[in-house]
């Protein structure tokens, strides 16, 4: 197989990958095992093994009498990975005997447990711990900052594990923090049981951290169960072409994903969507004018508010003050609240552009909120599946020009806005205040934006909740199929065929 990436190095990025030849979207770029993972630095106690929390009791590995891990029945039987690894334990169990090493100061130091599991590579995996240390760290940056003393408890744990006892180097445990801090990924742990969601932990994969940022990436990465990474292409990637990883949350606006890149990475970002004031004309980060009222006001990268309908200009106090009090509102309303997020989103419009950040994020709490009530309802009501379908269809233009190609936000709402579609398309049906024809349309509809969500989810890991989700979507895509043929069969039966509303409309045309 011919390599589909190439290394590159430039001043401005550092190490970064280019395609090596031209790769269709949905393509499979890199497989990364972790070099390292673990909790976040400010995790409560996790077992060593699974991740999974321990909330009040826990064991102690039988081998080495120190790592904290799954009481009763242990980790579950679903864990095919160890975490806990055979070195690792043989590390404490040595310290255990040779230091008295305590399993409580496993506890109060989990949260620098992913910093110690990457120093032990040191001596079991030379290799892999060069190139590690050869990552992007901005350690000079970071020097004197308050993350350099928080991660202080961090070196002086190391160090009384005596891992730097022959280490000249007195910033190695810092370089690793930033090593971490800079190059890791979010990585889903285990389901816990009964509440179903899961730990956030980090992980280093040494491929893909060479991957550089733009706020429009052009690839897609899971990281199924085994906390194997998969980076596939989410568009078509020209050869030659850089190969980029979205580092932040698309759906955020510039001045927060800019912040987000300064202070967690390091660097102003100045990609194309960066850099234009409309960001791909969503205006996601735009005002409507308090002047004309109907012009959307944006900010110059030099801050100076403009409406881009009449043209006057406005004072950073004066939109920026009331895009911050949108955002002071968002944050104490009750975002699991129906009447609340309707009641945001009906005042916010008025001062905030459609499809500004915040609204989004209202919209997309919404249709969550909408979703689990839809689900509990035996007989949800028209009007709330209507508006289920309205907030999916005001999200997806703006998914489409932020995650261009496959996304797994745009796979969901497809999927979300699919089902809504067939449900409330049947309720019309059932009440008779839609014929079959009616009822065959919106059930073509669906079954478009199911087949478009589909094409996405292929391609994540079996073993995650989004893989769940694509076995669901096929099983009713099935469901969805003999739905079709019995209605077709239903036409039929009247002695009439169906005519789809595509044909309708160009036989409409050819009468007139
Ligand atoms: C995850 S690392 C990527 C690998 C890194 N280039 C290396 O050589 O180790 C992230 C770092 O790469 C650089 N980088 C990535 N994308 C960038 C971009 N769009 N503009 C400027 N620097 C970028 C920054 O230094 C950032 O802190």
């Amino acid at each position: 197989m011919t390599a589909r990436y190439d290394i590159q190095k430039s001043e401005e990025l550092g190490r970064y990958l280019i395609a090596a030849r031209d790769l269709k979207a949905g393509e499979s770029i890199l497989t990364d095992e972790p070099y390292a993972l673990g909790p976040n630095s400010d995790t409560s106690l996790v077992c060593f093994n699974c991740y999974l929390p321990l909330i009040s009791k826990f064991l102690v590995c039988k081998n080495c009498a120190v790592a904290p891990v799954c009481p009763g029945d242990g980790c579950p039987d679903t864990l095919t990975k160890k975490w806990h690894s055979n070195s690792e334990c043989d590390f404490f169990r040595n310290l255990k005997l040779t230091k008295g090493l305590h399993p409580m100061t496993m506890v109060q130091n989990v949260g620098s447990l992913l910093v110690l599991r990457a120093m032990l590579k040191r001596e079991t995996d030379p290799a892999a711990w060069e190139e590690f240390m050869s990552l992007e760290t901005h350690l000079d940056k970071r020097k004197n900052s308050s993350v350099w003393a928080y991660n202080e408890s961090t070196v002086k744990f190391i160090k009384s594990l005596g891992l730097l006892d022959n280490v000249t180097d007195e910033d190695l445990v810092q370089k690793v923090c930033a090593a971490i801090d800079v190059n890791s990924f979010e990585v889903r742990g285990p389901p816990i049981p009964a509440i179903g969601c899961s730990e956030v932990l980090r992980g280093v994969y040494l491929k893909a951290a060479l991957l550089a940022h733009d706020c429009v990436g052009n690839t897609h990465m899971s990281i199924n169960d085994n906390n194997v990474l998969v980076c596939h292409a989410s568009t078509d990637i020209k050869k030659g072409d850089t190969i980029y990883y979205n580092y932040t949350d698309p759906l955020k606006g510039t001045a927060l994903r800019q912040q987000h890149l300064l202070v967690g990475k390091y660097f102003q970002c100045t990609c194309t969507r960066c850099t234009d004031s409309t960001e791909l004309g969503t205006y996601m980060s735009s005002a409507m004018c308090p002047d004309c009222k109907t012009g959307y006001v944006t900010r110059t990268t030099e801050g100076q508010w403009t409406c881009q309908g009449c043209k006057k200009q406005f004072e950073q106090s004066n939109i920026g003050h009331k895009v911050q009090c949108c955002s002071d509102k968002l944050d104490v309303i009750n975002k699991k609240d129906e009447k609340e997020l309707e009641e945001y989103i009906r005042n916010v419009s008025k001062v905030l552009a459609p499809n500004h950040y915040l609204l989004l994020d209202a919209t997309q709490r919404l249709a969550g909120v909408l979703r689990d009530a839809i689900n509990r309802e035996p007989h949800p009501t028209k009007k709330i599946l209507r508006r289920k379908i309205q907030l999916c269809q005001e999200l997806l233009p703006v998914l489409d020009k932020l995650c261009p190609g496959i996304s797994r936000t745009k796979a969901i709402t497809l999927y979300e806005l699919h089902a809504t579609m067939v449900q409330l398309a049947k309720k019309l049906f059932d009440s008779r205040e839609i014929t079959g024809t009616g009822y065959m349309d919106e059930l073509l509809n669906a079954e478009k934006y199911l087949k478009q969500s589909l094409e996405m989810l292929f391609i994540e890991p079996g073993n995650s909740p989004e893989g769940e989700l694509c076995a669901k979507a096929l099983e009713e895509y099935r469901a969805l199929k003999a739905t079709m043929n019995a209605v077709l069969d239903g036409i039929h039966a009247e002695g009439k065929t169906y005519v789809s509303a595509a044909e309708r409309e160009d036989n409409k045309k050819e009468v007139e």
